[in-house]
């Protein structure tokens, strides 16, 4: 099965909030994960060490010191997670192959323990029914390569697509669905611009050139996935809707957020606002003739991701977000919704204005939520998580996802953030994402509540009243 084929069957009924929707015939729905997040084994069969190993070594760069040197240990019990997962009924999976597993030092030699892996975890799926959909590259780079400028340099994007080629010759049999990136704006402004996320650089210039170099990366991954036959090829951004009473402030922050990636992949250029406004910080000398050619190759599917929504205002004497370079005078604010764990506002309708806004301006690539879902403070007790929050949280996302079908957006699939509680990032461990509780201690893993709904979800293919 791809998970770009058409989908055929009506719509039902689109009752507002709280009657029956039942999604097109043929919808995908998934789970996501990240090699770094769950995979553990970080020193084992020849993986090599990623900017991640570094920066979560790095003293007060991690909550807590925390690492993914076990994690969720999924390298050794990857058997019973899928089970698990068919288990919950889930159609689909995404994962990220770790690229330091597979070329330890980004480039050359080539370590087929770590294809291996990959091997065994895809033919597990297929053995329970689970379609495999597949990320390159989610933040995991090859310490050699960061020492050699990372994704600041021509040279990344280049063994970027040679490591593609790589994975592709082993798997690509039996992966119909490869994406190149998982959000290079977090790779560009919050690894390079604002420090957060690795390799934790502060120089705004380097996350242009970073967001460039990426998207290089991207097209000529793309490229040489077409050239070996791959079925479909995507990729995945995270997405928000802008909204502010200044429409200025609103352009700037949209062009950011959404538009400096959108563009170059969708349309083949960089939208010239966006390129004026950051001349304070780059002379874009890194863009060399045919780049834009070669990022904006057409793609079979966009994935989306979305958590929260995003608003603005102008605020005299505001200091730049450094996430947002050139953000003087532009304050991020929230409204009274509710929040989820990581301080994110719970907004579903954001997600049918996202989906609409982008088959709108971007028309005519399919589209599929890569991730979705919530960190909530879940407690397990006697067994079980009553994590109806979460079950909340996605009903209402669900539902705006129907709803922007019904408006006409050409929605594909949709993959729940995340299978199971991971490494959270610079969050580390503190923050819960997942359908399914982990403990870390004992590795045991327990369905929540809203992993047992999910399953509800997914045999009926929408929603009850
Ligand atoms: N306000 N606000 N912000 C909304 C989102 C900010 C950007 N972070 C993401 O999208 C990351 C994405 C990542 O792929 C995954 O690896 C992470 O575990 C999830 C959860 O954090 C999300």
């Amino acid at each position: 099965m791809t998970l770009s084929m058409g989908v055929s069957g009506g719509i039902s009924e689109e009752t507002a909030g709280t009657g029956e929707v039942i999604f097109p015939e043929g919808f995908v729905w998934g789970t996501a994960t990240a090699s770094y997040q769950i995979e553990g084994a970080a020193n084992e069969d020849g993986r090599g060490p990623s900017i991640w190993d570094t920066f979560s070594r790095t003293p007060g760069k991690v909550f807590a010191g925390h690492t993914g040197d076990v994690a969720c240990d999924h390298y050794h019990r990857y058997r019973d997670d899928v089970a698990m997962m068919a288990d919950l009924g889930v159609q689909a999976y995404r994962f990220s192959m770790a690229w330091p597993r597979i070329q330890p030092d980004g480039s050359g030699p080539v370590n087929p323990r770590g294809l291996d892996f990959y091997d065994r975890l895809v033919d597990e799926l297929h053995g329970h029914g689970i379609t495999p959909l597949v990320t390159l590259y989610h933040w995991d780079l090859p310490q050699a390569l960061e020492d050699r400028g990372g994704w600041t340099s021509r040279e990344t994007a280049e063994r970027f697509a040679e490591y593609a080629a790589v994975a592709y010759g082993r798997l690509g049999d039996r992966i119909a669905t490869w994406t190149t990136l998982n959000e290079p704006w977090c790779s560009s402004f919050l690894g390079y611009g604002a420090g957060v996320h690795a390799p934790g650089r502060t120089d705004p210039g380097a996350a242009f050139a970073a967001v460039h170099h990426l998207l290089l990366g991207h097209g000529l991954a793309v490229a040489e996935l077409r050239a070996a036959g791959a079925a479909q090829v995507g990729i995945t951004l995270n997405l928000a809707p802008i909204s502010g009473d200044d429409p200025e402030a609103v352009a700037h922050i949209d062009g950011l957020q959404n538009r400096i990636f959108l563009d170059p992949v969708l349309r083949g250029e960089y939208p010239a606002d966006v390129v004026e406004r950051a001349r304070r910080f780059t002379d874009w000398s890194f863009v060399r003739d045919g780049d834009l050619d070669i990022i904006g190759a057409p793609i079979d599917v966009l994935g989306v991701n979305y958590y929260s929504p995003t608003a603005v205002r102008l605020r005299a004497g505001q200091p730049a977000n450094p996430v947002h370079p050139g953000s003087e005078g532009i304050a991020f604010v929230q409204g009274d919704e509710e929040k989820t764990a990581m301080g994110w506002s719970v907004k579903p309708s954001g997600l049918t204005e996202l989906l609409t806004r982008v088959s709108r301006d971007y028309p005519g690539t399919p589209l599929i939520i890569t991730e979705n879902g919530a960190a909530f403070d879940d407690v397990l007790a006697d067994g079980r998580v009553a994590d109806e929050r979460r079950i909340a949280f996605l009903d209402g996302h669900f539902r705006a996802a129907h709803a922007a079908i019904a408006a006409g957006a050409d929605l594909r699939g949709y993959f729940v953030w995340s299978l199971m509680d991971n490494f959270e990032w610079a969050e580390g461990y503190a923050k819960r994402f997942g359908l399914v509780h982990v403990d870390y201690a004992s590795q045991r893993r327990t369905p929540k509540d809203s992993a047992l709904w999910y399953r509800e979800v997914i045999r009926r293919n929408g929603l009850q009243a």
